[in-house]
Order: structure tokens, then C-alpha cells, then sequence
């Protein structure tokens, strides 16, 4: 399959990866590039049906969304990784640094869940997109990624919407059925890639509850809670995470 994305920064710099949440698309990014390719070559990419990524037939498991970056990385001949993630590109994250270790250099998950049940919810969400196409997604999904201050800008609204919008249902729910099945936990003590986790004060899909049970298992990993900040953290407030993923990154050069 080929997994659209876009690379930015100078070709010899170290590369870092950028894995979009469920129902958004390779513009989550858009305010971390500038700041973060001044000092890596930063790859972003579309998760299976969503943006510009076809969607093969789900369900999807982590393994597929990991499997996913795997194949990237070595298309684009790409050994090893810093690599961030929003929400579900931050499972995708954990289950790559678990399943994957040496191609994961550090690691930086955002508003993110290691167990995000229950499991009925997801699937049942799956049925209703494939039943009914994105639409219905609309409404109940913009009040979770931005807090009711961040919504008052119509810009960000219409951009957030229209990916959503976009998303294949097939690929959507697939990924629903990703973190439905997700089977984190058992392992996240084995991961050995230093990890930052960032979490939205006000975020009401991964509360920092869900941060800092990951923060509690991954050995040597810290905790930063942003506020005002809802699920998508990093398009909230993108001068804070800018900083927090450069100073991350950056102790490995
Ligand atoms: O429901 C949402 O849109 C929030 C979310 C949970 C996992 C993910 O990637 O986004």
C-alpha cells in the first residue's frame, strides 16, 4: 500500500515521524513542521483511510497501523525514527516502540490512550460510518478536539471538518476497530525508547489520567499537561508541544 506523506526538512537531518489521530489527516502537523524542520527531516503521513492513504478492508489491528510506518520508513530507506503521535498515532507509537524497538529512537505521545474502552463503543461506532458515511461523526467529534474557546474560530472549524469529512468510512472504522482490540498494556514496560507523553487539561476522549497511567508503566517516561487544551493538544496549543518536542528530540543530538 502506498501510505501518502510528506517530508520537510533538510535530507541528512535526523527524521522524525508524525502519526494523525482518527479522523484528521497529515495537516494536524501543520503548525509543528515549520518549527520542528529547522532541525530534522520531518515525515508525516496519513493513517490508513484517512487524507490521501487508501483504505484496505478492516478491521485494522495496531500491527497494521504500525506495519504501516514499518513499510514507509524502509521505502524511504529510513533505519531509525524520533516519532510522535496524536491519540491514535500515539497507540500506533507505543505499539511500534514495543513491537519495533530499534527503529523507534524517542518517543512523544499525545493525548493518548494505552486501553480506550470499552470496546463496544468503537465498534459500534465502526458500524455506524460504514453504515452511514462520515457525516454523523461531524458534530460529536469537533467539541472533543478543541476546547469551546478554540471552536469559536471558524478557519479551524472548516479545516478540522472538511478532513473528517474526507475520511473513507471503511478506513475510519478500521481504525476504530484498531483501538477497540488495542492490547498495550502487557508490554508498555518493555519500551525502551526515552518517552515524553503530552496531555490536554481539558481533553474529554484521553483525560491526563490516561497519560499518566502510560507515564506510570514506561519506564523513565515524564508527564506534561497543556491548558487550555482539548484532544488535538498540538493544533490547540502548538507553540508549547513545538517546544516540548524539540527539547525531546533534541537531547539525542
Ligand atoms: O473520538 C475521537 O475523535 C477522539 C479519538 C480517540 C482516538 C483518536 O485517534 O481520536
Amino acid at each position: 500500500m502506498i501510505v501518502n506523506h510528506e517530508l520537510t526538512g533538510p535530507p541528512d537531518a535526523p527524521v522524525v515521524v508524525l502519526s494523525n489521530s482518527i479522523g484528521t489527516d497529515l495537516h494536524l502537523w501543520d503548525e509543528q513542521v515549520p518549527a520542528l524542520a529547522e532541525r530534522f527531516r520531518v515525515l508525516r503521513y496519513d493513517q490508513r483511510g484517512h487524507g490521501g492513504t487508501p483504505a484496505p478492508p478492516g478491521p485494522y489491528g495496531l500491527a497494521d497501523l504500525g506495519g504501516d510506518v514499518l513499510e514507509l520508513l524502509d521505502s524511504l530507506g529510513v533505519r531509525r525514527a524520533h516519532f510522535a503521535g496524536v491519540s491514535i498515532g500515539g497507540m500506533t507509537g507505543m505499539w511500534l516502540a514495543e513491537h519495533a524497538p530499534d527503529r523507534i529512537d524517542r518517543l512523544a505521545l499525545i493525548c493518548t490512550s494505552a486501553e480506550l474502552g470499552p470496546a463496544r463503543g468503537w465498534r459500534d461506532r465502526a458500524a455506524v460510518v460504514r453504515e452511514q458515511g462520515m457525516q454523523p461523526m461531524v458534530e460529536p467529534s469537533l467539541p472533543k478536539w478543541f476546547t469551546p474557546e478554540a471552536l469559536a474560530d471558524p478557519v479551524r472549524v472548516e479545516k478540522f471538518s472538511k478532513a473528517l469529512q474526507a475520511c473513507v468510512p471503511e478506513g475510519y472504522a478500521g481504525c476504530c476497530e484498531a483501538i477497540a482490540s488495542m492490547d498495550l498494556l502487557p508490554r508498555l514496560g518493555a519500551i525502551a525508547a526515552p518517552t515524553l507523553v503530552i496531555a490536554g487539561a481539558e481533553d474529554p476522549a484521553t483525560p491526563p489520567e490516561h497519560g499518566e497511567r502510560i507515564v506510570a508503566a514506561v519506564p523513565g517516561s515524564r508527564l506534561e499537561v497543556l491548558s487550555p487544551a482539548a484532544h488535538l493538544a498540538n493544533a490547540e496549543q502548538p507553540a508549547a508541544v513545538n517546544r516540548l518536542l524539540l527539547d525531546h528530540f533534541t537531547r539525542s543530538l
